[in-house]
């Protein structure tokens, strides 16, 4: 067993978030401590200007130093950890063009924090095919096996909804001895989710976020406005498919001359009726839709999504998961994965033909406590 610290910050550019999890890579032993991060104005607004970028394009340089410094101090927080997974900062993602962009330093983060870290996850997907995103279902899958190993959850199919900056759902089935067996996981990215609303908020209030979803709760969503949107070719394309974080500009055009309650509320509704047009893409209709990420913090779109969807739709937590952490834990996982050389994607997550490991590891100059963990390699 590896005590590993992932580390993650998504696309809504809130922050970086970080959780221990105890994971021989197959297996979640046991959760740990975690901790959040946030960027300050001028990091998060750094970071803003650079989306879109490719390396060594302007401002790249500067946001994977905020990365860097970010994750160093979080990390300073967790002595116990053996080994770090930092999925650094996706500023740009073209998987069937430009590639994609994570900017970062994982070995400038293993010198920082004395601890080998893991990092780069994406781009050995995309040279061999695949969408490289999303890569946390065969994490999804480790933790429906954990919740009904655990009682929690039966084993049986269930999906798994992260409503980040982006949303993307996973279809897993734990009854699968591994997740990247034949009819284990499908996955895909299913829109945008509080991407949008996060700018409009910026826009118009001058706030991060619809805090709780006050202000889209208290408008009327545009039907009219969700139905074009929901006629983009996206979403009559099977899966895989993954997004970038504003691949969807046609969105907050359409809702410029809304007032602000009723521009949240159509922002909420598309949300809600791009997932449910995946829906037909999984491979059984799943009994129960578990929410992740921060979109479940907000109820205007988990009464959306219970309005959208004949499915039991409840967050994380029902199932003994802390899904605010989701993500960060998921990384961790995935980097024991990376260290022994097994999986991270596959043709039903990001559609590369054949499974792929990928992620790049890099070592300390003067090992910290990770050294042990290559030892137990041997
Ligand atoms: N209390 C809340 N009320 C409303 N929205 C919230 C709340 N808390 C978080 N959010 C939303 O969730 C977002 C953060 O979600 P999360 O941390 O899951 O995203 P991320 O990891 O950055 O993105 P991604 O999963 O796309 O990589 C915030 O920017 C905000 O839009
Ligand atoms: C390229 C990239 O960073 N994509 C993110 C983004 O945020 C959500 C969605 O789009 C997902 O595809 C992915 O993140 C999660 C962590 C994933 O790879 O599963």
């Amino acid at each position: 067993m590896i005590r590993v610290l992932g580390m993650m910050s998504g696309t809504s550019l809130d922050g970086v978030d970080a959780a221990m999890i105890d994971t021989d890579g197959r297996r979640i032993a046991g959760f740990g401590r975690a901790g959040f991060r946030p960027y300050s104005d001028n990091e998060s607004a750094v970071l803003h200007a650079a989306l879109g970028a490719w390396p060594d394009e302007a401002g790249v340089a500067e946001a994977a130093e905020i990365s860097v410094a970010g994750h160093a101090a979080l990390a300073a927080d967790f002595p116990e950890a053996e080994l770090i997974g930092y999925h650094g900062q996706t500023l740009a993602h073209d998987p069937k063009g430009r590639g994609t962009h994570q900017a970062g330093n994982g070995a400038a983060l293993a010198h920082a924090t004395g601890r080998p870290v893991v990092w780069d996850f994406r781009h050995e997907d995309v040279r061999r095919g695949g969408e490289g995103a999303p890569l946390v279902p065969f994490f999804h899958w480790a933790c429906a096996d954990w919740a009904a190993g655990q009682g929690l959850l039966p084993r049986a199919p269930v999906a798994f909804l992260n409503l980040g900056g982006v949303g993307n759902i996973s279809w897993v089935d734990p009854r699968a001895p591994a997740p990247e067996a034949a009819g284990a996981c499908l996955a895909f990215d299913t829109g945008p989710a509080n991407a949008p609303i996060n700018d409009l908020m910026r826009a118009r209030r001058r706030l991060a976020q619809d805090r709780g979803g006050a202000l889209a709760g208290s408008g009327r969503a545009d039907m009219d406005i969700v139905a074009a949107f929901l006629r983009h070719p996206y979403f009559q394309r099977p899966p895989p498919k993954s997004l970038d974080r504003d691949q969807f500009s046609m969105l907050p055009d359409a809702v410029a001359g809304l007032a602000d309650a009723d521009a949240a509320a159509t922002l909420v509704a598309a949300l809600a009726g791009a997932v449910a047009a995946g829906w037909r893409w999984l491979p059984t209709p799943p009994e129960t839709l578990l929410v992740c990420g921060g979109g479940r913090h907000n109820a205007a779109i988990m009464a959306a999504l219970n309005a959208a969807l004949e499915t039991s739709v409840q967050p994380v937590e029902a199932a003994g998961l802390d899904g605010d952490m989701l993500e960060a834990q998921a990384f961790g996982w995935l980097a024991v994965r990376v260290l022994r050389g097994l999986p991270i994607s596959g043709p039903m997550t990001t559609g590369v033909p054949e499974p792929v490991c990928g992620g790049r590891i890099s070592h300390p100059r003067r090992p910290g406590r990770g050294g042990d963990i290559f030892r137990q390699q041997a």
